[in-house]
This record gives C-alpha cells, sequence and structure tokens, in this order.
C-alpha cells in the first residue's frame, strides 16, 4: 500500500492534490457533524430569543456537512476514478516496458520475474487493478482521520478516557481483521495449487486455441468437474488459511463491552446534571464516528488486494534497466564469419545443459542447414546468435567480436528470423509483413515485393481490404488464414527485414506447413533470396537442407558432423543414416504391408 502511494504523485501531481484537500474537507465536515448537533441542541434547550443565533450557527454547521456531501463527494469519487484510472495506465505501461526492456529472454523463464509479471497484470489476484486501490485509499483516508476528529470531539464533550478505551477496542479489532485480510490477499496472490489448476483448466473452456480440441474429444463435462471440484477444493483452502472465527468473535465482543463502557457513565451523568444535553449529544454523535478506527469492510480489502500487483508492477518496471549492451556499431555484419566458440549453455532454472562445448564456423555470405533430433539444440543455437540468451561460457563471436560487444538493438537488425513457433499477430497483412523492420514504412512495393519472395503475392488479391485485411476471425472484417498462408506471411516478414538491410537470414523449419507446389517454389527462389547474406536453416526435411552449402549435425550438444552433403553422405554417419531413412521409398514399405 505504501508502495501505492508513493507511486501516486509521480503518476499525477495535479490529481493527488486535489484529492488531499478533497479529503481535507470530507474530514472537517465529519469533525462539524457531532459540533453542529451539540449547537443546535445547546441553542434549543437554552430558549428565549437568544436561541435564534445558537440555531443559526448549529444550521450553518449542518449546511457545510451537507454541502460538503452533496457537492464534494462526487467530486471526490470522480477525482478518485480519474487517478484510479491513471494509476492502472502507468502501472500497465511500466509493467509492459519493463517486461520488454531486457535484451534477451532468460527474465521470462526465471519463475521469480515470471511470477512478478503475473502479479503485476494482476491476474493471480483475480484481476483487482491498482486503481481499485486508489478508489478504496480515498475512501478510507477520510475515515480514519474522521475517527480522529470523533476521538477528540468524545474526549472533550464527554472524558478523554472515553476517547481511549473506544478507539483501543475499535483500533485492536480492525487491526485484527486487517492483519486476516494481509493473509487473504497473500493467500490469494500465491494461490493453492487447486486454484491454479482451476484456472488452467477455466483457460481451457474459454479460450480458442483449445477449442477445436475441447470438442472434438467431448471434453466438456471433463474440464466442468474438473474445474468446480478444484476451484472449490482451492477455496475451502483459502478460507481455512484466512478466517479465523475466534478472533472475529472476540472482537465483536470486545467492541460491545467498550460501548458499554462509556455509554454507561455518559447516560448516568446526564441522568444526574452532571453532562448538559448538547454536550451528550455531542459526544453521542462523535461516538458513532469511531467506528472508523476498525475493520472498514470492503475498503480494507479493496485497498489490499488492489494494491498487492503494485510493489510487483514496480519491480517490473525496473527490470534491464542496469543492464547494458555493448556500443560497437553491428551494420553490415557479418563481414566474415560467425563463430561459436565451446559455446555451453543451459536454460534457467536447475536444467541440463542443452550445448555444451559447441564450435562452429559460418562464412558470411554463405548458407548453413542445422539438423539434428528432436531437442537437440537446433533452435537453441539460433537464439544464442539472435542474443535472446547469452552461453553459460565461451562465446559468439561476429567476425571476431563477442556478440556482447554489439549495441543489441544494431545487431537485431542484421538479423531476419523465422521461428519454429512464429507469431499470428492479429494485425493487418501490411502490419503483419512490416513488423520484419519496423522502422521502414511498409508500402505498398515493398510489402509486396516482401510478399512475393515469401510466396504470399496473391493471397491479398482475394481479401476486400488487400494488404490491409486484418488477420483475425475474431473481428467480424477479420480475415483468418491457412496453417501454410500464415507460414508463407512470417517468411514475407523475414525477407521483408532481408529487403531493408538484415544481413543474416534465420529460418527454423520454414516449409513445415508448406504445400508441395509452394515449397517448390521457395526452394526455386532459395538463390534469390539469400543472394549476399548468410542464411541459417534449422529443418527436418532433406530437400530443405540440401539447399544450403554446408550442413552441420546437432548431437550430444555440440557439432558431430560438419560438411556439404555429399562429403557428409560419403562419411557414412548420421547425417547418411538421417538421409537414407527419409528417402527410403514409402511404397516399398507401404507395398510390404499391402501385401499381407
Ligand atoms: N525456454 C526453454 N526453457 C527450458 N528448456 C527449453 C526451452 N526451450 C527449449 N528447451 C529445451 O532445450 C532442449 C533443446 O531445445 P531446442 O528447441 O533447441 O531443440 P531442437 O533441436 O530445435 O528440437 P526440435 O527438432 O524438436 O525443434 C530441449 O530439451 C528443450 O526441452
Amino acid at each position: 500500500m505504501l508502495t501505492l502511494v508513493r507511486q501516486l504523485p509521480r503518476i499525477s501531481g495535479g490529481l493527488t492534490a486535489a484529492l488531499i484537500m478533497l479529503i481535507a474537507v470530507q474530514v472537517a465536515a465529519s469533525v462539524l457533524l457531532p459540533l453542529a448537533a451539540g449547537q443546535l441542541v445547546a441553542a434549543l434547550t437554552g430558549g428565549g430569543p437568544s436561541a435564534m443565533p445558537g440555531v443559526l450557527l448549529g444550521l450553518t454547521l449542518f449546511s457545510c456537512v451537507l454541502l460538503s456531501d452533496v457537492v464534494f463527494d462526487p467530486i471526490r469519487a470522480m477525482t478518485s476514478a480519474r487517478l484510479g484510472t491513471a494509476v492502472d495506465g502507468a502501472m500497465t505501461q511500466r509493467t509492459v516496458e519493463g517486461a520488454m526492456r531486457p535484451a534477451g529472454v532468460a527474465h521470462l523463464d526465471d519463475s521469480a520475474v515470471a511470477d512478478q509479471i503475473e502479479r503485476a497484470r494482476a491476474i493471480g489476484l483475480g484481476g483487482y487493478p491498482p486503481g481499485q486501490a486508489v478508489i478504496a485509499l480515498a475512501g478510507l483516508v477520510p475515515l480514519r482521520l474522521g475517527a480522529v476528529g470523533s476521538g477528540v470531539v468524545l474526549a472533550v464533550a464527554g472524558h478523554w478516557w472515553m476517547s481511549v478505551v473506544l478507539g483501543a477496542a475499535w483500533a485492536i479489532t480492525g487491526h485484527w481483521q486487517q492483519r486476516e485480510v494481509e493473509r487473504s490477499v497473500s493467500a490469494h496472490g500465491a494461490q493453492t495449487a487447486e486454484l491454479r489448476r482451476a484456472a488452467y483448466l477455466r483457460d481451457l473452456a474459454v479460450t480458442a486455441p483449445a477449442a477445436k480440441e475441447v470438442r472434438l474429444f467431448g471434453m466438456h463435462s471433463w474440464i466442468l468437474e474438473r474445474f468446480t471440484a478444484a476451484w472449490w477444493d482451492g477455496m475451502v483452502q483459502l478460507r481455512r488459511a484466512t478466517t479465523n472465527w475466534r478472533l472475529h468473535s472476540i472482537a465483536i465482543l470486545l467492541v460491545l463491552i467498550a460501548h458499554a463502557a462509556v455509554l454507561l457513565p455518559l447516560g448516568f451523568a446526564a441522568a444526574h446534571g452532571d453532562l448538559p444535553a448538547d454536550q451528550l449529544a455531542e459526544a453521542l454523535q462523535a461516538m458513532l464516528g469511531l467506528w472508523a478506527f476498525g475493520y472498514t469492510g470492503d475498503l480494507v480489502w479493496m485497498l489490499h488486494i488492489s494494491s498487492a500487483s503494485v510493489p510487483a508492477a514496480v519491480a517490473v518496471s525496473g527490470l534491464g534497466v542496469a543492464a547494458t549492451g555493448g556500443s560497437r556499431d553491428a551494420e553490415g555484419s557479418p563481414r566474415a564469419e560467425i563463430r561459436f566458440e565451446r559455446v555451453r549453455f543451459a536454460y534457467p532454472g536447475d536444467r541440463p545443459a542443452v550445448l555444451d562445448g559447441l564450435d562452429l564456423v559460418i562464412p558470411a555470405g554463405s548458407s548453413l542447414a542445422i539438423v539434428g533430433d528432436n531437442g537437440a539444440g537446433k533452435s537453441t543455437i539460433t537464439k544464442l546468435l539472435a542474443g535472446l540468451y547469452t552461453p553459460d561460457s565461451g562465446q559468439v563471436l561476429v567476425d571476431g567480436y563477442p556478440l556482447g560487444d554489439y549495441e543489441p538493438a544494431s545487431w537485431r537488425r542484421q538479423l531476419a528470423m523465422v521461428f519454429q513457433d512464429f507469431v499470428h499477430y492479429p494485425f493487418s497483412i501490411r502490419d503483419n509483413i512490416g513488423f520484419g523492420r519496423v522502422e521502414a514504412p511498409p508500402t505498398d512495393e515493398r510489402v509486396a515485393e516482401a510478399a512475393r519472395l515469401g510466396g504470399f503475392l496473391g493471397v491479398e488479391a482475394d481479401l476486400a481490404d488487400g494488404w490491409d485485411a486484418r488477420l483475425s476471425a475474431e473481428y467480424t472484417d477479420g480475415t483468418e488464414l491457412s496453417g501454410g498462408q500464415w507460414q508463407r506471411l512470417a517468411l514475407s516478414r523475414a525477407l521483408f527485414a532481408v529487403r531493408q538491410g538484415a544481413q543474416v537470414l534465420v529460418l527454423d523449419e520454414p516449409t513445415a506447413h508448406l504445400d508441395v507446389q509452394a515449397e517448390h517454389d521457395l526452394y526455386a527462389r532459395f538463390l534469390e533470396i539469400t543472394a549476399g547474406i548468410t542464411t541459417i536453416l534449422v529443418s527436418h526435411r532433406f530437400a530443405t537442407v540440401r539447399l544450403a552449402d554446408r550442413i552441420a549435425v546437432v548431437r550430444s550438444g555440440r557439432i558431430s558432423e560438419y560438411g556439404t552433403h555429399e562429403e557428409l553422405l560419403a562419411a557414412g554417419g548420421r547425417y547418411a543414416r538421417m538421409f537414407r531413412i527419409q528417402s527410403e521409398p514409402f511404397a516399398a514399405k507401404g507395398g510390404t504391408r499391402r501385401a499381407h
């Protein structure tokens, strides 16, 4: 909560100042109320024509309270809502900036950082944005300060010990209940394993990616039953962890006893004429205001649960601030070679090394195909080349300089990559292709040329909006592409980058979704596409692999074979075996089966 308060003036100094002033007005009004009541009772019980000025003063005080309620309360509500929206916007923006700032992606594999990002998104807390905390704070602060004022009035009108007894009783119970809320909030933040499972099952049911299989496999009741069981089990665990009924009962008893201890002497003194009626009225009115020292219900809960994401958002917004890349300009690199030297790498966490002692040289301007079994580390090599991860030991050198010496953005501009799990951006075709080089305006000409090279040209011709057609079935005017069309679009995106100056083209399984004709057409354009640049192909298809000048086989974390297609076939090693398996005539096997 303190973290949130510290952020407020930074996010909007004007709104914060306005809110403080409006809260001060509300506090003053809450103190005026018992004084007004006392003033009126004093004037009316005094009798005679002299009552008029006293009544007028009492009514004026009441009018001030009324004015504050009628005029300033709505303004305070609007101001806190606006400040809340500003906080939501600023926190989300900082989270987004922070999450994207680190040059690599290793921080996203760190479970502590992933957890912070999850909290910063407020998802782990059931979607309570921090702006709600501002609204709760704007409600809570005047109540608490008003209670202080009521305490002073009670001390003056009644007796000082009355404020102490009542204030202490409320404060103790409020403290217990606040601790319960804090426990509950942190339990919600951590979420029980059951609730996390329930959230996963819910997402399976309500999000598009699993929708097809859920229906195909008839998983409706399976998911519903398990979701219901997991959710209730999780909730029961949460309640058990956070609710203490015994303390609740003691708290109620304590407050009742404290009120009796104050009310009885007040009544006794008034009955015996030791306490004038106006003071009794003031004291009784002030007693009612003291409750705000205690548990202020939903406001406390809302304040704690909504502000819980703020420290995480502040931590995420600081990600990568201290990290500095090199300063060498990579423009035009590599001119000589890319070299992996004794590279060892394991993904963050306690994981085994994927690459261990890997040496590899890729001469500039040549093409290299990387082959190997599933999970051998082929994609990992491309991620290290892109600087998304850094080797644990050894180094990646570009023209003799470690990758870390280069300014990260300038090295990235030299790369055009199609990842195996490339993203389907739900934006226009133009944007999807233009993302290859965001600095270069995606003009019709540039987009069409990239689409021609990537084999996408023509798809836009059937769409009403052409290059500006939106690619998402979730929009009424949107279009959904086929798997192969998305792959051609991803290729076009990379080739847009190449046409805008990228020097290294990395294609991870570029033909996996392509039909025979599209694959053939791509091979036909291969020389045109790769002319003058360094190309790295990761593929299991030997028709693709054979296009490359050289081939490297990855096995047991290092390069086990390296050479041209003919050289590796002649060597009779792993590559030759893989090639033979893939090129064995399928019909012969099928024929054997048919014969039975
Ligand atoms: N982000 C990650 N976090 C942890 N482990 C990972 C991550 N990405 C990959 N791995 C692991 O690293 C190993 C190598 O993965 P990589 O994707 O490089 O293999 P690959 O050779 O490209 O495989 P495939 O042919 O199946 O695409 C695998 O064991 C994989 O489980």
